[in-house]
């Protein structure tokens, strides 16, 4: 969406008025009414996530939740001139009324890393912020699809699972682990090494999202570079594995990323409201119920339809360098994933 708003306001210098592109690109005379819910909007990745759901065309009310400084958020917000409407909710009172009626739940709820820490530090305090959350969802907008950004994501997705199996309104097909950003970082990492234009690059991140288990797929992404040598490849994977505390370090315990966090949250929140919406051939990674490999979740392409996963895309050629890479994420991640189950049903 975002791209093709760029380029048109790039064109609009020769032709139409940026005015009249806007209008064209926000008119949302086709699209169905859609409700979305972030929370934890009130946060670092929440603020800027709920401006750029604010300015997706396919969202007609935004509600924006979390324990403190909504209210001010969302009326910032909701001066901005598109179609949504804004509501802001504050505390677990209010909670129920962001939630009902929703079509997407965004969740950044949770606290960040500082430097030194790893995902897996997070676990203590954030597996408890998602339960409760997803215990809410369950109860007022089961048929949601779940958009999971609070890490660490390798057990916060299993735990939802959880609540929402004791709750009896599981749908292994509406929940998804954001690994979106270790696709924009690959993407990234990949254009400026092989020096090719990012907006036309695709790399496929398949695994998890904590170091070693996010496997950037090289060897798959479009177009293919012949400049790189098999070190520029290994370099390359360690540097989007790393990339979220690259972040971490240079804020120096201002947080982790949270502006490239949201850009990537907003993308696939836009594919999920497209697959929703019955537009043909939306393929994006997320970390979901699988059966592609022997663990019970796993990150891989996913097509997007309107009932959410319409297909868990398999992981497609590897290269040997993959091949290893993908046995040795297998441990660590399977023991995230037993570490979020246990926390539900041992509770
Ligand atoms: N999946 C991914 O790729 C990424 C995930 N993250 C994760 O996202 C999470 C949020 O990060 P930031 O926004 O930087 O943190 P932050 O601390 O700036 O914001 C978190 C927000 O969550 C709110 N919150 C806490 N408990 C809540 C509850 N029970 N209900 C609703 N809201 C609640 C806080 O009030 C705060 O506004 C962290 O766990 C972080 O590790 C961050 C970057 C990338
Ligand atoms: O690194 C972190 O803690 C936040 C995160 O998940 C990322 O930036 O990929």
């Amino acid at each position: 969406m975002l791209r093709s708003i760029q380029s048109s306001l790039r064109r609009s210098t020769t032709g139409a008025s940026s005015t009249h592109l806007l209008r064209r690109f926000y008119s949302s005379d086709s699209a169905p009414e859609r409700k979305v819910a972030v929370l934890g909007a009130a946060g670092g990745i929440g603020q800027p996530l709920a401006l750029l759901m604010k300015l997706n065309p396919l969202v007609s009310k935004l509600s924006l939740y979390d324990i403190a400084a909504t209210p001010g958020v969302a009326a910032d917000i909701s001066h901005i001139n598109t179609r949504s409407e804004v509501n802001g909710y504050m505390g677990e009172d209010q909670l129920g009324k962001a939630l009902e009626g929703c079509d997407i739940v965004i969740i950044p709820a949770g606290v960040p890393r500082k430097p030194g820490m790893n995902r897996d530090d997070l676990f203590n305090i954030n597996a408890g912020i998602v339960k409760s959350l997803c215990t809410a969802i369950a109860k007022y907008c089961p048929h949601a699809l779940v958009n999971m950004i609070s890490n660490p994501v390798n057990s916060t997705v299993p735990i939802a699972a959880e609540v929402f199996k004791k709750a009896g309104t599981y749908d292994e097909k509406k929940l998804f682990g954001v690994t979106m950003l270790d696709v924009v970082r690959a993407k990234t990492f990949y254009a400026e090494k092989a020096k090719v234009p990012v907006e036309g690059v695709n790399v496929p991140v398949v695994g998890g999202h904590a170091g070693i288990t996010i496997l950037p797929l090289f060897s798959q992404a479009t177009p293919q570079a012949n400049n790189l040598s098999y070190e520029d490849i290994e370099a390359l994977t360690k540097r989007t594995q790393d990339g979220g505390t690259e972040v971490v370090v240079a804020k120096a315990g201002m947080g982790s990323a949270t502006l490239s966090m949201a850009y990537a949250g907003a993308i696939f929140a836009d594919a999920c409201l497209k697959g929703l919406n019955g537009v043909p051939d939306v393929v994006e990674c997320s970390f979901v119920q699988s059966c592609i490999t022997e663990l019970p979740f796993f990150a891989s392409k996913v097509r997007l339809g309107k009932n959410g996963v319409e297909e868990v895309l398999d992981l497609g050629p590897l290269s040997d360098y993959e091949k290893q890479g993908l046995e040795s994420l297998k441990p660590e991640l399977k023991s995230s994933i037993e570490k979020g189950i246990k926390f539900v049903t041992e509770s």
